[in-house]
């Protein structure tokens, strides 16, 4: 079966990942079961433009077909922040429970009504022959006043869904991955995987 490496470091997006894409026939490895590489710290001013570099990257160093996602929260409160961003919004330390306390901070005075956000997923397809592709998700919804729920990651538990009642972290994984940022973005890219398994 072809191989497609995904290119990520965090542990719950790779399982988010690898279960979306489970079915597209390929073997999909993750960063640990390849020889480890230096990796850029992700410098772009977009989710596409830092989702391509990781993807190259990954290309250049294991000659494997190559995903990465580049991911974020955008609120519009904060004028699209944290956007790229996201992963660091309280420090470098990546520390996801700072983060989203952060942002509830920063919108203590906000009202309702303009607490609206959304996630957005870009993800890159690199192929060895230098072909690319790249799609974006995109999940609209509004920003409650303190964490709900733990399953998810990052800011899953302060994210309500537009037309839900419960927060992504209340989600059943299923639930989210159909309707996620994450999820539409992988599903664009599922035929030219599929194609790769054919060639
Ligand atoms: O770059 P890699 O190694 O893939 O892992 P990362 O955690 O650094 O990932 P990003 O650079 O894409 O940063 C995305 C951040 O945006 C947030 N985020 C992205 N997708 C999310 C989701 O589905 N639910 C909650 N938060 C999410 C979360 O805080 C992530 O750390
Ligand atoms: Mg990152």
């Amino acid at each position: 079966m072809t191989q497609l490496l995904l290119a990520s470091r965090n542990a719950k997006k790779l399982a988010e990942l690898r279960r979306i894409l489970a079915g597209a026939g390929v073997e999909v490895l993750g960063l640990d079961e390849v020889a480890p590489y230096p990796e850029s710290p992700e410098t772009g001013a977009t989710f596409e433009d830092n989702a391509v570099a990781k993807a190259r990257e990954a290309v250049a160093a294991t000659g494997l077909p190559s995903v990465a996602d580049d991911s974020g929260i955008s609120v519009d409160a904060l004028n699209g922040m944290p956007g790229v961003l996201s992963a660091r919004w309280a420090g470098r330390a990546k520390n996801d429970a700072a983060n989203l306390n952060l942002v509830l901070e920063q919108l203590t005075d906000i009202p309702d009504e303009r607490r609206t956000a959304r996630f957005v997923c870009a993800t890159a397809l690199v192929l060895p022959d230098t072909t690319e592709i790249i799609v974006r998700g995109e999940w609209p919804g509004s920003l409650v006043r303190g964490p709900r729920g733990t399953n998810g990651f990052g800011y899953d538990p302060i994210f309500l869904p537009d037309g839900e009642t419960r927060t992504s972290a209340e989600l059943t994984a299923a639930e989210k991955d159909a309707v996620s940022h994450r999820g539409r973005a992988l599903r664009l890219l599922l035929p030219h995987l599929k194609a790769l398994s054919h060639a």
